[in-house]
This record gives structure tokens, sequence and C-alpha cells, in this order.
């Protein structure tokens, strides 16, 4: 295992997987359990059901997934692997990783080299992932739509990009239309909208993971203007998530204390913030923390005062 070996981004449609940002993709349809129907509108990934499917997969998909379900259905892995679009191999539930890296190394040699890793299933398993992509330099993708609180653990152990999956709701809420047939016509729009009300919701859990954790353990080397900017923009974001927590922190400080606000204000302790700060953040130094700090504790003093004045 190597920490200098090469790694392999690989383009999926617009996005770019495993440099840069982690990425969301919403889109995986299943031939085997989803509507043939959302292929044929476009998709990021798409599983097949039988080589039959191959090649509509290759004109509406970006990339094709071989299906933990099936890694041993050789002659179909194959005939995925030779489509020509970039392979997802997810893991089947069993599979060490030597095996799931094997049939990585196997789908790669069987088309042009673009094979991105995804662990998933109900209880993904972090470690592997974290494991098989330092042993392999692959991209490896983790498939959080069962549980979509593991959004950040799987940021935090280098996941290059979330799958959140719409095959779920899209089957519960078909069962609830079978069910109820009579509630097909106003439900069925206000069933239509409150799924894509969850699926932005769904997204917005996943972005957020991405962003902020990203932003704080992710291993970045933007190259241009624009993905420096987009890089400081997570940064930004992190910092704001942090700087709301600690003013709110700090307004608590000023109702515990015997006198608050700027009346109560304590100059050591102010130091002793900036120096243990200094400590993470050499390069800055305390002069120009402190300069920072005093800003950021002042807004804080600001608004404890405003809010006791209410
Ligand atoms: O620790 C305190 O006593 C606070 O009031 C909090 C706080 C801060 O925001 O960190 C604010 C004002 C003080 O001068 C020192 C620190």
């Amino acid at each position: 295992m190597s920490s200098t070996l090469e790694r392999h981004a690989v383009a999926v449609g617009g996005l770019l997987v495993g440099a840069g940002p982690a990425v969301v993709i919403s889109d995986r349809v299943s031939l085997r359990t989803g509507p043939r129907a959302a292929l044929r509108a476009g998709v990021t990934l798409a599983e097949p059901a039988t080589a039959a499917d191959l090649p509509e997969i290759a004109e509406h998909a970006a990339a094709v997934v071989v299906g933990a379900s099936w890694t041993r259905d050789i002659p179909l892995v194959r005939a995925a692997a030779g489509l020509g679009l970039p392979v997802v191999v997810e893991r089947r539930a069993a599979a060490s990783m030597e095996e799931w890296l094997q049939l990585a190394a196997y789908c790669a040699g069987e088309g042009d080299g673009r094979v991105i890793l995804c662990e998933g299933g109900r209880r993904p398993d972090l470690a592997l992932v974290r494991a098989a992509r330092a042993a392999s330099g692959r991209p490896v993708l983790v498939d959080v739509s069962a549980d979509l609180g593991l959004s950040a653990a799987a940021v935090a152990a280098g996941a290059d990009g979330l799958i959140i999956g719409t095959d779920a709701e899209g089957t519960e809420a078909d069962e609830t239309d079978a069910a109820d047939p009579g509630a097909a016509g106003v439900n069925g729009a206000a069933t239509a909208a409150g799924r894509a009300a969850a699926s932005a919701a769904r997204r917005r859990v996943a972005e957020e993971a991405v962003t902020v954790v990203g932003a704080l353990l992710r291993d970045e080397r933007p190259g241009t203007l624009a993905e420096c900017r987009q890089a400081i923009d997570r940064v930004d974001a992190a910092l704001a998530t942090l700087l709301e927590r600690r003013a709110e922190l700090a307004g608590m400080v000023q109702r515990l204390k015997p006198v608050g606000g700027f009346a109560g204000r304590d100059l050591g302790r102010e130091r002793d913030v900036v120096a243990r700060m200094a400590v993470r953040a050499p390069a800055l130094g305390e002069s120009r923390l402190s300069a920072i700090m005093n800003a950021v504790i002042e807004a804080g003093l600001h608004l404890a005062e405003e809010r006791s004045d209410r």
C-alpha cells in the first residue's frame, strides 16, 4: 500500500470522479429493479439486467454498473466492461478487498481502464473504502442510499463520491399509488411533488457532507483559478458553519458569566484562544490570528447584546 500511488481520476459525464471535490450522484438506475423509462431520460449510472440491455445503456448512461448481486456472472461482467463506458464495480457483500480489486483490475483489462470502485449495501464498510482506495489508486464511490446519515463519515473515509439513490423512493411511491388507486389523481401530483422535495432534501444532506467535511479533510490540489475559487467556497462554507456555532456558544457564555457582553470581556482568555489556534495555523501566526479573532469575538458579543436587548 503506497501513499505515492498514482491516482486514476475518471470522468463520468460532466463529473470528474477521483480528483477535486467528492461528487454526488442521485441517478443510478438498475434495469433489474427500476423502470426502463428512467434510463431513456439519460442517467449517470446504469446497471444492466442482461447483456441485451448494454446497447441501450451505452446510448443513455455515462457509466455502466457491475452490480454487487452479479459480480460472479463473468460473461455479463466482461460484456459490461467492454462496453466503452467507464465501469463502476460494486463490491459483492461477502467479497474481500482482494476479490473486489481483482474484479476491478479484470474490468480495467477488458475495457479501457476507466474503472471506479463502489461500496454500498445496508452497511457500507468504510474501512474497506479507505483501504481499497489507498491500495488501488482508483476512485471509490460509496452508495449511502440505505443510510444517508453515513454521508459525512463516507467523505471523511475518503470517498470520491456519494450515490444517494432514487430507486428505493420510486419503488415506495409507486407502491403507495398502487395500494390506493383512488388517490392517483390529485394525490398522484402531491406524491410527485413530495418525491421531488424528498430527493432535493437527500441531495442537500449529501452535498453538505461533501462541502463541509470535504473542506476539512479532503486533500485537494486545484489547478485552475475556477477550481481554486470553488475550493475556497467550500472552505468558507465550513468556516461559516463553525462561526455560527461559535457565536451561539459565545452567547451562552455571556449568559453564564457574572458580567457578560463587552463589559465582561476577558483579554487573558482571548490571548489563550489565539495562542492555541496559532499551533494549528502556524503560517498565519498569532498576530494575524489575533486580528481575525478580535473581529470574530466582537461579532459574537454584538450578537449576544442585541439578543439580550430583545
Ligand atoms: O470565554 C469568555 O469569557 C467569553 O465571554 C467568550 C469570549 C469568546 O468569544 O471566545 C468572548 C469574550 C471574552 O473576552 C472572551 C472570550
